[in-house]
């Protein structure tokens, strides 16, 4: 497999005053180059930690506890900040941000603030260099470039989420994280825009690393998902096989729970994610699992291969998807 990223045991903790959060416990997996992988979980799960993780944009109060995240031969977390802000960020990895109007300045122009991220891809172009590749990108992005004039309030939803797509594509980047890129903005918009950044990705031949609560998202663009829950990866792998053949419990009735036309009942996963101050024994899926047995509270599951680039941590991997696939 020619992979492009390799995460290995990627461990995250957030400090707070009312005790450490676990984000991300001992997460790996590998993206193929020109994938595009959707991660996927419920509010918490530690989607956006992933993405920040990898582009190194953590808040203070984060730890990276232990891991590795393995690009072209280096390990990211390990490169001094400023070589990293240099020749990585933006340039090699850049990220859409979720809630483009959060990502942008509220007082300052689309062009000053494109033109300020161009600079520190391209620090030795001149401004109308600068101008001419942030338009270009506004092109494949599918917006007009009379944008630049605005500022972030003046452009809809819609436009202000392609006006981030352009940006983080300003350096040609090999992998963009978009992080629940559609996010508030209404069907139709959500449609036009992914299925955009469908295209560039194929055209470009990025990778794409699709945070998103949304399972039909994941649906329609991803080759490839994983699903994260409170912090830990249940399963991983192709699309097809991951939705059509889950082999993890909290997987399959996620898919269950998820509306879709024609659907006539909807399943409720029962209570809610774990406090991850506190998170449970066991496998962290296993007091909402209708499965869970004696060994899930006790003994943590690993995250196994089962099929080729197919992993699932469950117990019964195996024995619950011909169980459900029996039903
Ligand atoms: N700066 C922070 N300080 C403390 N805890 C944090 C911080 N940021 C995130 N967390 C906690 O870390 C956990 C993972 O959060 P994260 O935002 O990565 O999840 P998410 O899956 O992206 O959620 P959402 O879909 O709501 O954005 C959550 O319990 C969250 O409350």
């Amino acid at each position: 497999m020619n992979s492009i990223l390799e995460i290995e045991g990627l461990t995250v903790k957030y400090k707070t005053r009312y005790g450490t959060v676990h984000a991300l416990s001992n997460v790996s997996f590998s993206v193929k180059k020109g994938s595009i992988v959707g991660i996927i979980g419920e509010s918490g799960s530690g989607k956006s930690t992933l993405g920040h993780t990898i582009l190194r944009t953590l808040p203070e109060n984060a730890r990276i506890e232990s891991g590795k995240i393995m690009f072209e031969g280096s390990d990211l977390l390990e490169i001094d900040e400023e070589v990293f802000r240099r020749e990585f960020r933006w340039k090699k990895i850049s990220m859409i941000f979720q809630n483009s109007m959060n990502a942008f300045s509220p007082v300052h122009r689309i062009q000053d603030q494109l033109l300020d991220v161009a600079r520190k891809c391209f620090p030795n172009k001149s401004r109308n260099e600068l101008l001419e590749i942030i338009k270009e990108k506004l092109r494949i992005a599918n917006i007009d470039e009379s944008v630049l004039k605005k500022y972030p309030h003046e452009l809809s939803g819609g436009q202000r989420q392609r006006v981030a797509i352009g940006m983080a594509l300003l350096a040609d980047p090999e992998i963009v994280i978009a992080d629940e890129p559609t996010t508030g903005l209404d069907v139709v918009t959500q449609y036009q825009i992914l299925n955009r950044l469908k295209e560039i990705q194929k055209d470009l031949g990025i990778t794409l690393l699709l945070i998103t609560h949304d399972v039909s998202v994941v649906a329609a663009l991803s080759t490839d998902v994983l699903v994260l829950y409170a912090g830990k990866v249940l399963e991983y792998g192709d699309i097809k096989r991951v939705f059509k053949n889950s082999h993890h419990p909290y997987t399959y009735l996620l898919l269950r729970s998820y509306p879709e036309m024609g659907k006539e009942k909807l399943y409720e996963i029962p209570g809610s994610p774990p406090d991850l101050r506190n998170p449970p024994s066991g496998c962290v899926f296993h007091p909402r699992c209708p499965y869970a047995t004696d060994l899930c509270r006790k003994e943590e599951p690993k995250l196994v291969e089962i099929e080729e680039g197919h992993f699932s941590a469950c117990h019964y991997a195996t024995s619950f998807n011909k169980e459900v696939n029996s039903l």
